[in-house]
């Protein structure tokens, strides 16, 4: 039987093949409401139909013979009944009411249902199944029930005897707002599938993610640290980006904007809006690359949100860190005279994206996909430079947009010498062939290397540091006075005009 009749049977105290349920004392509210209705007496309309030959047709109800859901997706999935396991206490969040229906069809486990193999079905006595006196019919009708008719009519049809599909039930007066049955507990796909890809990511304090919100304790003399970012397909990742590369860049960006900040993670909020009809395979694999960062970066997930849309998927995270207080890195704080600093290397992730659009050529290795795809959370540096540079940000959307903000926190200008700019061998390869990639590199962004401002006389104690870090760091230019702009020295020298300094949402 599928998982969604049987759930509903139980809801509803039908139980015909299973022991009796446990004391009422041991339930949840909305399973003991589900109780209190007598055997045979269901929150389902029943089907009263006469055989064509008008007698009373005799049939199972309609849950025990249907076989398989009825649609892929998200969508027309079933309607379990049972508690949310987390509420029965059920460990694995496995509980009948958001496991598969057994029949391994791919359009169930698309809706993140597990189709596991089917559970064997005892007889139940005749003695314990539900009564169908007229006392018990009179008692449900009293009470408003609907009944698991005894009698069920064949497929409707047209006079000329063709099949005709039956009219949608219109909800019935004890429908709850939100299409809910009185006294149903109805659990959609949604909570199978946090059941299944996202409780084994809960960290400490996410309460197994069966609770209203995380609970957690900060060390003891550090800060709290917030921030999030999102990644839309098709806007911040490829839609044909693996799923668990962009499970990684999603908790990445946000661990670069700890970085920035010089903070050390302590856990994340993730809310994820699946594009309808979304491979149960593709958040198979976001997990697993979720899972694989929480162990190297010494996180876990405290909670979130999950929804479905007509559009693109839709993820969003909300990172949390600490900080010792006095050691935290903001954009505000340049001077004039200060040197300007970077890490790792710039433009790999804008050469990356155009060589997997297949607009540039020259990838041998992978590399610049490979830096596209998972940026490195430099999150040693950060904490590192803490205390000794004036201000840092991480560089997102373009090297000269984002060093215009620490201009603007800082209230000066910055020049820079594109010369300087430190690039990956394969982006040499490229600028060196083409000099029209330059503005690509210096404003393409997807890079998530720190930039910060340091004095130049600590430039030795910045190696210092960054070498302990295990991060290398390069000198590109310095802040000067003026207005809050960024002037760019070309590989020549000269004035390098762009006509943007980063990337826009709009
Ligand atoms: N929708 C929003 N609601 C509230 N704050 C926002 C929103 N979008 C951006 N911010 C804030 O604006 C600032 C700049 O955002 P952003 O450019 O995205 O920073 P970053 O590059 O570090 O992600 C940050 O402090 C961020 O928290
Ligand atoms: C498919 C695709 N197209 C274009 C880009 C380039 N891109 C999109 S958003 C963005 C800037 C970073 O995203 P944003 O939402 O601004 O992050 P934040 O600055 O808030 O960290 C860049 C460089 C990309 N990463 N992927
Ligand atoms: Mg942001």
């Amino acid at each position: 039987m599928p998982c969604w009749a049987r759930s509903r049977s139980r809801a509803a105290g039908v139980s015909r093949d299973e022991p009796a349920p446990p004391p009422q004392a041991d339930r949840p509210p909305a399973h003991r409401g589900a109780r209190r209705r007598r055997a045979g007496a269901v929150p389902v309309r029943a089907h009263r139909r006469k055989r064509r030959d008008g007698r009373a047709a005799v049939h199972p109800p309609p849950h025990r013979r249907r076989r398989h859901h009825r649609a892929g997706g998200l969508r027309g999935r079933p309607r379990a009944a049972r508690a949310h396991p987390a509420l029965r206490g059920d460990p694995e969040g496995r509980g009948d009411a958001v496991r598969g229906c057994g029949c391994r069809d791919p359009r169930a486990s698309q809706a993140g249902l597990d189709a596991g193999a089917p559970r064997p079905r005892a007889a139940r006595p005749a003695a314990r199944r539900g009564g169908g006196t007229d006392e018990r019919r009179r008692a449900a009708g009293a009470r408003g029930d609907q009944r698991i008719p005894r009698r069920r009519a064949g497929l409707p049809r047209r006079r000329d005897g063709a099949l005709r599909q039956r009219r949608a039930r219109r909800p019935g007066p004890c429908a709850a707002p939100g299409g809910v049955r009185a006294g149903a507990v109805s659990l959609p796909p949604e909570f199978a599938l946090i059941a299944r890809h996202f409780r084994p990511l809960a960290g400490e304090g996410a309460l197994d993610l069966a609770d209203d919100a995380a609970v957690l304790d900060i060390p003891a003399g550090r800060r709290l640290v917030i921030a999030a970012d999102a990644m839309v397909e098709g806007v911040h990742y490829l839609p044909d980006n693996p799923p668990d590369s962009v499970g990684k860049k999603l908790l990445r960006v946000n661990l670069s904007d700890l970085a920035a900040m010089g903070a050390a993670p302590l856990g994340y909020l993730m809310t994820t809006t699946f594009a309808r009809g979304i491979a149960d395979d593709w958040i198979a694999g976001f997990v697993r690359g979720l899972a694989e960062d929480q162990r190297a970066f010494g996180l876990g997930v405290l909670g979130g949100d999950t929804a479905a849309t007509p559009g693109p998927t839709c993820l969003s995270l909300t990172i949390l860190g600490t900080v010792a207080p006095g050691a935290v890195l903001t954009r505000a704080g340049a001077q004039v005279g200060d040197e300007i600093w970077v890490s790792g290397t710039i433009g790999d992730g804008a050469l990356g994206l155009r060589v997997l659009q297949g607009s540039l050529p020259g990838d041998t290795g992978g590399h610049l996909a490979r830096r596209y795809r998972l940026p490195e959370p430099r999150l040693a540096l950060g904490q590192a430079i803490a205390g000794l540079a004036h201000a840092g940000m991480d560089v997102s959307d373009g090297l000269v947009q984002d060093l215009g903000h620490l201009c603007r926190a800082g209230g000066c200008g910055a020049e820079i010498e594109a010369a300087l700019v430190p690039l990956s061998l394969p982006a040499r390869a490229l600028v060196g062939a083409d000099p029209a990639l330059l503005p690509v590199v210096l404003t393409g962004g997807d890079d998530y290397e720190l930039l910060f401002a340091a004095a130049a006389g600590d430039a030795a104690a910045v190696l210092a540091r960054a070498a302990a870090a295990g991060v290398p760091v390069t000198r590109i230019g310095r802040f000067v006075p003026g207005k809050p702009e960024v002037a760019v020295r070309g590989l020549d020298g000269t004035p390098l005009a762009l006509s943007r300094g980063g990337w826009s949402h709009f």
